[in-house]
């Protein structure tokens, strides 16, 4: 009879045959920070966090070029927040700041997308925070970068654009708490797997996006991506 086994021994993955440049399509988990930029915390009206405050979106919320970000039927504020994003390059559990970024992939521009009405609600009655950030599609990804291409992760302007205006503009290098301090932080409570995406958190200037805008972000000097808004359709 085999013997049950502990969390600490499941922790030996066989060796995945998928490449981890197309994480979205394997269903990984997505984990989200929140306010980890001061500025955008404020224009929330939010306290800053003492320690990384995260959730989580379902796999099905990723969504690629090519295809519209739906605005929810019960949604009537939705709101970008472009991200940088962290991919998981092998399995992460209670790992130590130092050894942080040994499980490091590379990166991906994501945008949270939110359905800021949604979230007032829920924050007001105390609920957890699914409807607003882990509809289908409220995770638009870009391309995988290496982790070659980004020497340092905490130096890297991301920015976003809505019908050519520029709305967001940010430096990584503001961010309240390193990636390795989010690494270390998540793998103790959430094991982190290969493939696995963090999004690192919004800087200032989130807003409003009505049907038909057009969004297109990028990390400079890195990449960039377009998205299309849509509206959801009910069929239920
Ligand atoms: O503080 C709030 O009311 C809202 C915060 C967020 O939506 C958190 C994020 O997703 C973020 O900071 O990126
Ligand atoms: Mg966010």
């Amino acid at each position: 009879m085999q013997r049950q086994l502990g969390i600490r021994e499941r922790s030996a993955p066989m060796a995945s045959s998928r490449p981890v440049a197309r994480f979205w399509e394997w269903g990984r988990n997505i984990v989200c920070v929140g306010r980890n930029y001061a500025e955008h915390a404020k224009e929330m009206g939010s306290a800053l966090p003492a320690q990384p405050l995260f959730f989580l979106k379902p796999s099905s919320a990723y969504v690629r070029e090519g295809s519209p970000i739906l605005r929810p039927y019960y949604c009537s504020n939705l709101h970008h927040e472009v991200e940088l994003g962290v991919v998981m390059g092998k399995r992460a559990q209670a790992v130590s700041q130092e050894a942080a970024m040994e499980h490091v992939a590379g990166y991906a521009l994501c945008l949270d997308m939110t359905a800021r009405d949604t979230q007032e609600e829920c924050k007001k009655k105390g609920l957890p925070w699914t409807l607003a950030k882990g509809f289908s599609t409220s995770c638009p990804v870009s391309d995988f970068v290496p982790k070659n291409r980004i020497p340092d992760p905490h130096k890297l302007k991301i920015w976003l654009k809505v019908n050519g205006k520029l709305r967001q503009e940010g430096e990584t290098s503001s961010m309240i708490f390193s990636i390795p301090y989010l690494i270390s932080y998540i793998s103790e409570i959430v094991t982190l797997e290969e493939g696995d995406l963090i999004l690192t958190g919004s800087p200032k200037g989130v807003g409003s996006l009505e049907v038909n805008d057009e969004i297109e972000a990028g990390i400079s000097d890195v990449l960039s991506m377009r998205f299309k808004v849509a509206q959801q359709i009910r069929r239920a």
